[in-house]
């Protein structure tokens, strides 16, 4: 079949965006794989798919696959900030600010007259059952075995499951090494992605994020919700953040416990184009 899409990148996390709405789909993981595969399909992070909400408060429902395994997951940040800009500028809504549900709750993105897009990502969770992460109890960080070393991690959910660790300099990070060991450990039950955060300041940081099912990106939305939030708890960042990822800035706000995130970034339409699948 002829698939029209739609590609576009925030901070270099790139995504195949499918309109839903106004054709129906359904695309089994082989076909998704296609999509998201660099040297036989269109090549992406993550394929995003825009469908009608189920929801009654929602405007739309979003769904989330990632490229390199055809997965469902639960959550994207990036792809967030692209979700408005392609449904607004396909003329699919002409609001500005838009309700759009996802696996884990609805989260609120709204298009800044500067261009860029702020997202409310919802309260981050820390309970090790909503993780999943396999815990006695809740802590502000755990200690995990990565290869030969005890690594400090903090388990958080953005909805996705993320790993954080604090690291001297992003740039000699383990990344490559410990990233897909983190990624598959026993203790998240449904993998998790792995962050390594280096503090620059009380408000900056430097991010690096090994994705579940996608490896590392130059950029990971809720991995910098999930790390921000999580150097706040250990005591080591104020409440707004600048993150410096390898794809470009993002900002993170968040006023603790029980409140939403707020993050705020670019997105753009890189190209449209049509495959057959
Ligand atoms: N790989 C993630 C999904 C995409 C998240 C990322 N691209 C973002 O911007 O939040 C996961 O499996 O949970």
């Amino acid at each position: 079949m002829k698939l029209r899409f739609t590609k576009m990148q925030g901070l270099g996390n790139d995504f195949v965006v499918l309109d839903g709405v106004s054709q129906a789909l359904a695309l089994s993981p082989i076909q998704l794989r296609q999509l998201g595969d660099r040297h036989f399909g269109v090549g992406c992070d993550q394929i995003l798919l825009v469908e009608n909400p189920h929801h009654p408060d929602a405007d739309f429902r979003y769904r989330i696959f990632n490229g390199a395994d055809g997965g469902e997951v639960e959550q994207c940040g990036n792809g967030a900030r692209c979700f408005v800009r392609f449904v607004h500028d396909r003329g699919l809504t002409g609001k500005r600010t838009i309700r759009v549900e996802t696996a884990r709750g609805l989260i609120t993105p709204r298009l800044e007259d500067n261009g860029l897009v702020t997202v409310d990502m919802g309260a981050p969770r820390f309970n090790p059952a909503e993780i999943p992460f396999i815990a006695e109890h809740e802590a502000v960080s755990h200690s995990i075995k990565v290869a030969a070393r005890m690594v400090e991690i903090s388990a958080v959910s953005m909805g996705n499951p993320h790993a954080v660790q604090v690291v001297e300099n992003v740039d000699n990070a383990p990344v490559a090494l410990e990233g897909p060991i983190i990624e598959h450990h026993p203790l998240f039950p449904e993998r998790v992605n792995a962050g390594f955060m280096q503090i620059a300041s009380r408000s900056e940081i430097r991010l690096r994020v090994y994705e579940r099912g996608a490896g590392e990106t130059l950029a990971c939305g809720t991995g910098a919700c999930a790390a921000v939030v999580s150097g706040i708890r250990r005591g080591l960042l104020d409440s707004t953040v600048r993150v410096h990822t390898r794809g470009g800035e993002l900002s993170i706000s968040w006023a603790g416990e029980g409140q939403p995130v707020l993050m705020t970034g670019p997105a753009v339409t890189v190209f449209e184009g049509e495959i057959e699948l």
